[in-house]
């Protein structure tokens, strides 16, 4: 089973939110959206959903377009964070919507999670903390034993032991019953952990779509200091500067090859060394050509 977008598109009133997506969500597959305050992310999901009706592009669950008619609760999970029916229900009573809904959901898996994580049965939506809500979420998610799972962002005010517990999750439900996961989240370093790739969306549509191993056996991120802070011309062209702290650059380079790696040695810099390369500095690298939010780049501009 595949979900396919193709070329979706959304309009608010007169403003287009969502503009001609298209992928390819496979299962098994964790991918991260990421995008900045108001690129979209969320009304994506409502209109992959057919929350919102799209003004053109199609969903495909398996060939098959979805339509207004379509039950998704076979195939994928998602429930809206901002926007739900839980206000003030007892946790039985929104289990019991989700058998209902749900036609694989396993009542059973569901109490196992909530014990597991120790928050008493007899809660009410509105009275846990957010940590406890997310794990709810989650364990409603697993429970629906569907092979398609949105979270919007699920790590959003979640202490670290709670992230890493919503990462785990996620990481067993992929890894034993092959579950795919689409999900949004600023938090890029716990993205980064758990996604085998990442969508970034800019401005409504997707700027880029990476595979994280590909990317990174492709990619390079050095630090470097250039003898009276020349910046080889090569190196300004193939090169995104991601941060300056004094006379050393950070520098990622998303095609590296001999080229690059020839005008490097050419430069004989100062000092140079190799570092990871995390989904924030992917972000960033794209971020940069994005806004002006970098200081001190009239070292690289000059
Ligand atoms: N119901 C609505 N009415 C009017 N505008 C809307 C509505 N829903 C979303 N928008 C607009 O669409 C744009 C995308 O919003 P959306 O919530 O999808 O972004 P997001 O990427 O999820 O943002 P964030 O990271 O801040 O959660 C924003 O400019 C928002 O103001």
């Amino acid at each position: 089973m595949t979900v396919t977008l193709t070329n979706l598109t959304k309009r608010i009133g007169r403003k287009e939110v969502v503009t001609d997506i298209s992928f390819t969500w496979r299962p098994g597959e964790i991918t991260g959206l990421v995008g900045r305050n108001g690129a979209g992310k969320t009304t994506l999901f409502r209109t992959m959903m057919l929350q919102y009706i799209p003004d053109s592009g199609t969903i495909q669950i398996n060939d098959q377009t979805v339509t207004p008619n379509t039950n998704f609760t076979q195939s994928i999970f998602f429930v809206d964070s901002q926007d739900n029916f839980f206000g003030n229900s007892p946790l039985a009573e929104i289990a019991s919507w989700f058998t209902l809904v749900y036609p694989q959901f396993s009542l059973d898996s569901f109490w196992q999670e909530i014990d597991h994580f120790k928050i008493p049965r007899e809660s009410r939506w509105s009275g846990l903390s957010k940590g406890m809500q997310a794990t709810i979420l989650m364990a409603l998610a697993l429970a629906s034993n569907v092979p398609y799972i949105i979270l919007d962002e699920p790590f959003s005010g979640l202490d670290v032991i709670a992230r890493e517990q919503v990462t785990q999750m996620i990481i067993d439900a992929a890894a034993e019953h092959h579950t795919a996961f689409l999900i949004s989240s600023h938090d890029l370093e716990e993205l980064d952990g758990i996604s085998d790739r990442v969508l970034i969306l800019k401005d409504h549509h997707i700027l880029h779509d990476y595979m994280l191993e590909e990317l990174r056996e492709e990619a390079k991120k050095i630090q470097v200091v250039f003898r009276h802070n020349e910046v080889p011309a090569a190196i300004k062209k193939e090169g995104t500067l991601i941060r300056v702290t004094g006379q050393v650059l950070e520098i990622v380079f998303l095609h590296y090859d001999e080229t690059i790696e020839k005008a490097l040695q050419d430069a004989q810099p100062v000092f140079m060394e190799d570092l990871p390369l995390t989904l924030t500095d992917i972000f960033r690298t794209t971020a940069v050509h994005d806004t002006d939010y970098l200081l001190g780049k009239e070292v690289y501009e000059k």
